[in-house]
């Protein structure tokens, strides 16, 4: 850097060289030469609950007589900048760095005073003024489960609920629509693809259900413990009324922790959260997965729905057309259990009263919310809505199954049916061929009534 392009600023380690427009200070920059491993800056969710935090805090420091009126209005006001995304230029840090976070918490620090300090007109200090009351192990995690929080509320559940919508007017379209039951891939008893999508809505609304149920986990925050959960440096009350006034100016279901210990030392709720987001990926990647296979073809595959043609599928084969959304959902599904390894082993590393994985916890478990909302958001718009179904192929498959002898063991006994069901596979014969060629009706066993009654593929769907 030219002497023209840089400032001295100065830390309790001494002079520090920073770029003469930035809003950070010397901790900051420490940290840009120290961690440049993976030029992954921390996410846009998580610097605005960072800032949301720093408002909240100021204003209930000045409350309780930590800061004077007009220092704490300049924070605030400053913040509400940065949450909004005013100033994410100047928040420069790579998620692998200090495992409390500290580094972007300083980050925060910096750039809140310097906007504060040009608001008023007199110096704002970062520590003691913008982190005043505060200390990176309480903030830096409180600040993962705003986020995981308002991810949570107002992004995943909505988008899941829409893919779960989609799902359910496909499971009334295709109510009629008899076809193949599946089990280990081979023939089995008829479903409707009806009876298959209601099934693909309920794991997706149950996916939800398991995420309102870790949310109040979620949203109990450490904050107001300080360095190590006892609250030193904080005001009486400091915690209680810091929470209220985020949950209030953020409208999360957010709460104080019930043990500042327990949330000071673990990061168990993220943990949890994680899990949950697995669940929901996997539940993705089955209903992807019937829906690859049940589209493959054109000629050679299953064949019994079609997906939207979205884009030619092949660079060399003239008129190929893939499924190329269930191919994207997948793949998400292959990074939420990736990062969901990663937050296991990030929670596990909580020593005494500090968890020093936080950064990389944070990164997998937002990125697991955000890319589960947009791809639950595609996948309903992008494929579901437009799935179309081969009812003539479905049902010539549901009739073709040897399975459809199931209903005849009633009748005959379950080893004549097993012989029905080989001769007809080995004749190339309809069941129902085989078992008026083999007797059973001028044996008495049952009637050709009771036999077309059993041989329904529909009915069979609703025994
Ligand atoms: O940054 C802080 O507030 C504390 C730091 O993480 C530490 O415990 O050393």
């Amino acid at each position: 850097m030219s002497e023209q392009e840089y400032r001295i600023e100065h830390d309790s380690m001494g002079d520090v060289r920073v770029p003469a427009s930035a809003k950070w200070r010397a901790q900051t920059q420490r940290a840009v030469e120290n961690f440049p491993v993976s030029g992954q800056r921390i996410s846009r969710a998580h610097i605005a609950a960072l800032a949301r935090i720093k408002a909240a805090a100021a204003t209930v420091n000045a409350k309780l007589g930590v800061l004077d009126g007009d220092v704490a209005a300049a924070i605030a006001e400053a913040a509400g900048e940065v949450a909004r995304g005013d100033w994410d230029n100047q928040f420069p840090l790579d998620v692998f760095q200090t495992g409390s976070g500290t580094s972007s918490n300083m980050n925060t620090n910096e750039v809140l005073a310097s906007l504060a300090s040009e608001r008023l007109g007199r110096p704002v200090h970062p520590n003691d003024h913008v982190n005043a009351s505060q200390s990176s192990n309480d903030v830096f995690p409180s600040s993962i489960h705003v986020a995981a929080t308002q991810g949570i509320v107002h992004e995943l559940v909505p988008a899941l609920d829409h893919l779960a919508v989609s799902l359910e007017r496909k499971a009334t379209a295709f109510a009629g629509v008899v076809k193949s039951g599946r089990t280990h891939l081979m023939d089995a008893t008829p479903v409707t693809l009806g009876q298959e999508f209601g099934g693909y809505a309920a794991a997706v609304r149950l996916g939800i259900e398991r995420l309102n149920a870790a949310l109040p986990r979620v949203g109990e925050l450490p904050l107001g413990g300080t360095a190590v959960g006892t609250g030193i440096n904080t005001p009486p009350g400091f915690s209680a009324a810091v929470i209220a006034e985020l949950a209030a100016t953020t409208g999360l279901p957010l709460t104080e922790a019930r043990n500042h210990f327990e949330a000071q030392a673990s990061r168990d709720g993220l943990v949890e959260a994680s899990g949950v987001l697995r669940v929901i990926a996997i539940s993705l990647y089955k209903i992807s997965n019937d829906l690859r296979w049940a589209s493959s073809g054109p000629r050679a595959g299953l064949g019994e729905i079609r997906l939207p043609d979205l884009q030619p599928g092949s660079s060399i084969m003239p008129g190929k057309v893939n499924p190329v959304i269930p191919e994207a959902v997948c793949q998400v599904v292959a990074q939420v259990v990736g990062n969901d390894a990663a937050v296991a082993f990030g929670g596990s590393a909580g020593n005494f009263e500090l968890n020093v994985m936080l950064p990389v916890i944070a990164r997998n478990v937002l990125e697991s919310i955000h890319i589960l909302s947009t791809i639950s958001r595609l996948f309903a718009d992008r494929c579901i809505d437009g799935i179309a179904a081969d009812e003539e192929r479905c049902r010539r498959y549901a009739e073709s199954s040897p399975s459809i002898v199931t209903p005849l063991n009633k009748y005959i006994g379950y080893e004549e049916a097993a012989k029905v069901a080989k001769q007809s596979l080995a004749e190339e014969k309809t069941i129902r061929e085989v078992v008026l060629e083999r007797g059973y009706i001028q044996a008495g066993k049952l009637t050709e009534a009771e036999l077309d009654a059993a041989l329904d593929v529909l009915s069979m769907t609703h025994p």
